[in-house]
């Protein structure tokens, strides 16, 4: 159940009621008080913020039963999730404080000149002498934001600042958010090209499908840094991890189980691509008109692609329809399309990666009785396969060796590295996947992406702890 976090600021009549009452009012309504922070003192009324925690759904009970007892004032109800929000959730910070003309005329002009002189006679100084060896842009034209689909450039922002906060708290990485008020392929590919300059690398972030392929095809060609798909790849190349990890715990061996990956677009066809190079023999895509079938006939190529490989069966049907007997689920599609019935149809010790955004294609809740192993996309629940666990780190490597590209092996070795932060000794149902605030995610993907960069021949420069 989705939780969330309130203050309500009210007034108390101490004639008519305590604060132990306004307490078991909140209690009784389903929320559970965590601080109380006394504003204003007085002996015939007194202001507090209370601060719960509530679910969702108990949000609007708390409010009410507030509202309508005798003696209590509700003077206001902050979120605190909108609270963090308030005037964004970045900023840009000077690397030193200008304190003097003689620093002035050394960052700024005239002294700049100089240095401007040199990256022009030599433009790969712009690596040392310029933001563009630490920085990444964050590119998003709003299409397929999360699960919630085509909200627009400007509602995109908040999950694009959001990942942009944990390039840098978990890798160093100077990500800006850029929100793109196109939905033109073409025109997305000549603006990423014209402001590229000043980035190390680009992820692009909650384009729809089918066209973040081609968009991320085509900049990857005709870019010299790094262009990463992050709903694509990053999602991949965590899911990958994580089932390495799961199928550990319920002995079964990748080459054997049979999974059913739902939601064939943008994050579900780069998953289907990575299962089958990390050596899975029965795939079953699906999306809403049902499963893609070996041998059909598909609009998008790489639907087309997928019914053309060998791996994938020949059995059509919805959902509903092709789970039955399935080792492994993963939904990458919407929230809510099944339920405990549903999972009681797959195959014994099953695994079940619902990763829709915010809410699960099954609720947790329901599902957890009845699998092996549960993973979300979420925070509030164990075993969270999110790709926040791959793109710090993928591009923290990929901008310390000046990665032209990042490759399939360069992904594998993330996937890899991810999966070997939980040791034999620690692995279990509830623990297949390391924490995001383990240090050790960044470090690992870091140093085997560098590895395989370098293997691979896409590195442009070996970092100092790898000479
Ligand atoms: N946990 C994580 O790290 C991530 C989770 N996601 C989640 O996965 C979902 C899909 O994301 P993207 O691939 O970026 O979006 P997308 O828009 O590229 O693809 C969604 C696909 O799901 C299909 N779909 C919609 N309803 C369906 C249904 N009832 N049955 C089967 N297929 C259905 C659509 O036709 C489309 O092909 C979102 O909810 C997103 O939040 C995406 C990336 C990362
Ligand atoms: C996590 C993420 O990138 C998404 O849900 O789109
Ligand atoms: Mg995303």
């Amino acid at each position: 159940m989705a939780h969330t976090s309130i203050i309500l600021r009210v007034e108390l009549n101490h004639e008519q009621v305590t604060f132990g009452d306004v307490a078991a009012v909140i209690s009784q309504a389903g929320g559970d008080i965590t601080s109380i922070d006394v504003i204003r003192p007085g002996k015939d009324s007194s202001v507090r913020d209370i601060t719960v925690d509530v679910t969702e759904a108990a949000e609007s009970q708390v409010v009410e039963a507030l509202k309508e007892r005798t003696g209590i004032k509700l003077i206001n109800v902050s979120d605190r999730t909108f609270l963090v929000h308030l005037g964004g959730k970045i900023g840009v910070q000077p690397s030193m404080p200008i304190k003097n003309r003689d620093d002035l005329s050394r960052v700024y002009t005239p002294g700049v000149a100089r240095v401007c002189t040199a990256i022009h006679e030599n433009p790969r100084k712009a690596y040392s002498l310029t933001i563009k060896r630490n920085t990444v842009a964050v590119v998003t034209d709003g299409t397929a934001v999360l699960g919630l689909g085509d909200i627009g450039p400007h509602a995109a922002a908040p999950v694009m600042e959001g990942k942009a906060m944990l390039f840098k708290q978990l890798a160093g990485v100077d990500a800006f958010p850029i929100c793109l008020d196109t939905k033109d392929t073409e025109e997305i590919i000549r603006t990423v090209k014209a402001i590229s300059p000043i980035f190390g690398g680009i992820n692009l972030e909650d384009i729809g499908s089918p066209r973040c392929f081609e968009i991320e095809t085509r900049l990857s060609e005709e870019l010299d840094i790094p262009v990463f798909h992050d709903d694509q790849h990053g999602t991949a190349v965590v899911v990958v991890a994580g089932l390495l990890n799961a199928l550990k715990v319920v002995g079964k061996r990748i080459e054997t189980v049979r999974i059913v990956v739902n939601g064939i677009g943008a994050a579900g066809v780069s998953i289907c691509k990575m299962l089958l190079a990390a050596g899975v023999t029965r795939l079953v895509p699906v999306d809403r008109d049902g499963a893609i079938v070996n041998g059909g006939t598909y609009p998008y190529p790489m639907w087309q692609w997928l019914a053309e490989q060998p791996q994938v069966e020949g059995v059509s049907g919805s959902l509903k329809e092709v789970l039955p007997g399935a080792d492994v689920f993963i939904g990458v599609s919407r929230g809510g399309l099944l339920n405990a019935e549903d999972l009681q149809t797959m195959a014994p010790d099953r695994i079940v990666f619902a990763m829709a955004n915010p809410k699960p294609e099954v609720d947790p809740e329901q599902a957890l009785p009845h699998v092996r192993v549960l993973g979300t996309g979420r925070s509030d629940y164990p075993n969270q396969i999110n790709n926040v666990l791959c793109f710090p780190g993928i591009f923290r490597g990929a901008l310390d060796c000046r990665a032209r590209r990042i490759n399939e092996p360069m992904k594998l070795a993330a996937a890899r590295a991810i999966a070997s932060v939980v040791t034999e000794k620690e692995l279990n149902e509830q623990y297949i996947i390391p924490s995001i605030f383990n240090e050790q995610v960044v470090t690992k993907v870091r140093h085997a992406v560098i590895e395989a960069a370098i293997l691979t021949g896409v590195a442009r420069r070996i970092p100092p702890d790898f000479r």
